[in-house]
């Protein structure tokens, strides 16, 4: 049908009461053009628009997504799922071919420190909540110095931002950081396909040259599994952190303990609101590389030692397990999710990876000791296999989504970890208290 017979049937008048226009694909020309009587109001999906017509008359218009001039952006990227699924969306940040494993984060706000936590290095986030970049970007919401992450896919990009914190876009944020985004893509969809079969490796490409057999080819023989990542995120060498919480955010202002703890923290891509936690705790910390050997760490003769989040497969870092087989017995010992799976490894344990894991700001998890049950925030894609452990070890904390083992003790050893994240950012501050238990674990080590 050509363009001239479709303005012809928008303008008729037998059509200006119409409710729907079904139109064939165009042949001669790939531009509908609506005849000035019709103002567009909205292009509500890539195949169909609404109009008005000037004699009140309305209805919706179906045509093929590049038969109709549009004044934004159309799709000019790709998401390649291992599957062999094709997932069009526009892209926003910066541009390329990265390859990563897709995870969903159900939380709802705190987009830039899911962007800047390091345990999702390797990892593209798909966000749940629809709508993200509304309150842009600070300097205030950094977990660590830089993005790890593989990309950011999302369903709707704010085209403004309003916050009083925003010094920023989060596309040019992206940008700068030359990681990936996507936008206008069904992001439902794919939580649904992850939820179902599980964990998916993808790639993004805004590249027209790459086919989709060659991007398909790069998403297959991709593995996160049996990889070190936590090499490439943490730090290169000790340093002192002695930050709080801002006075501003801090929400137990004199609970805390006026004794100072020495905290050696070890980086396997710590997060800095855990290390602004223990020192609005009372701790004096210092941080060290993944590699820093068990012996330096008791040489110092610290109070007690931390060991971090952190990305990638638990058992593909063997020499990190070893670190914590030297150091747990010795010292108080407090692990946060990679920490918690290491620890649950030393005491000679198993890891195992999850179907899809738990990325978000809102699973419910019991403390098996006291019956409470926190709010938690997760990022996690392992676990430890409970039944794997010794006698002596015990279950604290389980995750009531899927009764999956959420943290340890063992009384004996001084040691207590989380598979979540006390420290939110985001996330709700419920297990908070988790930071005072590891301090009451310490003091009564000193005494
Ligand atoms: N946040 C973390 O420390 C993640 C732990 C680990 N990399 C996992 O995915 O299970």
């Amino acid at each position: 049908m050509a363009a001239a017979t479709v303005s012809k049937l928008c303008s008729s008048r037998n059509l200006e009461n119409a409710k729907e226009l079904r139109l064939k694909p165009l042949q001669n020309r790939n531009v509908l053009k609506l005849p000035r009587s019709f103002a567009v109001h909205r292009l509500t999906s890539t195949k169909v628009l609404s109009y008005q017509n000037s004699k009140g008359g309305s209805g919706t218009i179906y045509a093929d997504s590049n038969e109709v001039e549009r004044p934004w952006k159309t799709s000019d990227a790709r998401l390649v799922l291992e599957d062999g699924s094709i997932w069009r969306a526009k892209s926003f940040g910066a541009t390329g071919t990265q390859v990563g494993e897709v995870v969903f984060n159900t939380s709802l706000t705190g987009y830039q420190e899911i962007l800047t936590d390091p345990s999702y290095a390797g990892q593209f986030v798909l966000m749940t909540n629809p709508h993200i970049g509304n309150t842009g970007v600070n300097p205030d919401d950094e977990e660590s110095s830089q993005c790890f992450l593989g990309g950011l896919i999302i369903r709707s990009l704010s085209i403004c931002t309003s916050n009083w914190r925003c010094t920023g876009t989060l596309g040019d944020y992206l940008a700068k950081r030359n990681i990936m985004g996507i936008y206008d893509v069904d992001t439902r969809a794919i939580t649904r396909r992850l939820r179902q079969d599980g964990s998916l490796i993808g790639v993004l490409s805004t590249d027209d040259s790459r086919t989709d057999e060659d991007l398909l080819e790069m998403a297959k023989s991709w593995k996160i599994v049996g990889v070190d990542l936590i090499s490439g995120v943490s730090c290169d060498a000790p340093y002192e952190w002695s930050e709080k919480t801002d006075s501003e955010w801090e929400f137990k202002r004199d609970q805390h303990s006026t004794d100072k703890y020495h905290v050696i923290a070890y980086d396997f891509g710590i997060k800095h609101n855990i290390l602004r936690r223990l020192t609005s705790y009372g701790c004096k910390i210092t941080v060290v590389p993944s590699t820093w050997p068990a012996s330096e760490t008791l040489k110092l003769k610290p109070d007690g030692v931390l060991f971090s989040n952190g990305p990638g497969d638990p058992a593909a870092v063997p020499y990190a397990v070893e670190t914590v087989k030297g150091i747990i017995g010795k010292v108080p010992v407090y692990g946060i999710c990679m920490g918690h799976q290491l620890i649950g490894q030393a005491l000679g344990g198993k890891t195992f990876k999850m179907k899809f894991g738990h990325h978000g700001g809102n699973h419910p998890v019991s403390d098996l000791r006291s019956g409470r049950v926190d709010i938690s925030a997760q990022n996690h894609n392992y676990a430890v296999d409970p039944a794997s452990l010794p006698e002596g070890a015990e279950v604290t904390h389980v995750n009531l989504n899927d009764n999956s083992c959420a943290g340890l003790a063992f009384p004996k050893l001084k040691l207590m970890s989380l598979q979540y994240h006390p420290e939110s950012s985001p996330g709700p501050h419920d297990s908070d208290l988790a930071f005072g238990e590891f301090v009451e674990l310490m003091k009564a080590n000193k005494v």
